[in-house]
């Protein structure tokens, strides 16, 4: 990326899913690959299991003909620098970001995403933090329909395999059940996911176990970033593959259901309801922000 001025960035994070927040409402930064690695990094740079570009929908020409419609567009990039169609955390933390700046008023705003346009719900009556803007409180995210494409899929971690279910929540997940969390092992590397051709893109993979009644725990390896302390559109996707297997159907049960999601770094709540649209609930924070030396940013 080339700029000569210094670039204004936040920090924040969504149950510990963190990001690096870059407003370019004109888009005007040539945000590449190498400089979103460099941003991510965790010891050379600010860190973050991805970075969040805020752009004006009619400056991006993903969004452009969304822009009536949403006025900002979530460029979202995972911390290996590659291009992700959508992520749950990073738009709680998006809205968060839109009105702190006072760029969007409490209440319900839309944001345009590669996977479509999300409503986002910013409680009005939250706590307000130092700069008069909502701290903290939670976001409702209505993250639109789950798909659920047939086919086996089966997850390998180390020398043992077990069947997964593939979702689709925009971009790809393999759920797997486990009697244990600790047995998905360290995850430092991706687990193997057969058939490749299930994901030609690469998938993320959520491996869950039971706490009690709808309720469940989630450990995950998100596609370009490796293990993280949660995931949005994971734990939407672990919600719908365990209604299904606890036999709940909202469409034929004329009735929502709702669970309550454990990740690492804390707790979601999911709602899928008879029309399929789902819902999620959580926290979203701003804990930092600054401006970036040019010169390092540029490499
Ligand atoms: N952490 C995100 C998902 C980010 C994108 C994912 N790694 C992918 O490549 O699909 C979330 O909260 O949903």
């Amino acid at each position: 990326m080339s700029t000569a001025q210094p670039v204004p960035f936040l920090k924040g994070h969504g149950t510990e899913n963190d990001f690096v927040i870059v407003p370019d409402p004109d888009g005007a930064l040539a945000l590449d690959a190498a400089a979103v690695r460099r941003l991510c990094d965790r010891r050379a740079g600010v860190g973050g299991d991805g970075l969040l570009r805020v752009v004006r929908s009619a400056a991006h020409p993903e969004a452009r003909e969304t822009a009536g419609d949403a006025e900002w567009f979530m460029d979202y990039r995972n911390a290996d620098g590659s291009i992700a169609e959508m992520c749950g955390n990073g738009v709680r933390v998006f809205a968060r970001y839109l009105h702190r700046a006072g760029l969007v008023p409490p209440g319900d705003l839309v944001v345009a995403t590669r996977a479509g346009l999300r409503r986002v719900h910013l409680a009005k009556d939250a706590p307000t933090g130092a700069f008069g803007a909502l701290a903290a409180g939670p976001v409702t995210v209505g993250m639109g329909r789950a798909a659920l494409p047939e086919g086996d899929v089966t997850v390998t971690v180390g020398d043992r395999s077990r069947p997964a279910r593939h979702v689709g929540m925009g971009n790809p997940h393999a759920v797997v059940f486990v009697d244990d969390l600790a047995h998905a092992g360290r995850l430092l590397d991706p687990p193997l996911v057969t058939p490749a051709t299930a994901y030609p893109d690469g998938v993320n993979v959520e491996f869950v176990v039971d706490r009690g009644p709808r309720h469940v725990a989630l450990r995950v390896h998100e596609r370009g970033s490796g293990e993280t302390r949660s995931c949005g559109t994971g734990a939407c996707a672990v919600m719908v593959a365990a209604a299904r297997r606890d036999g709940a159907d909202p469409a034929a049960d004329g009735a929502p259901v709702t669970y309550t999601v454990d990740v690492p770094g804390g707790r979601l709540v999911i709602t899928e309801r008879p029309d399929g649209e789902i819902e999620m609930t959580g926290p979203a924070v701003i804990v930092a922000e600054g401006v970036l030396d040019p010169a390092w940013l540029a490499g």
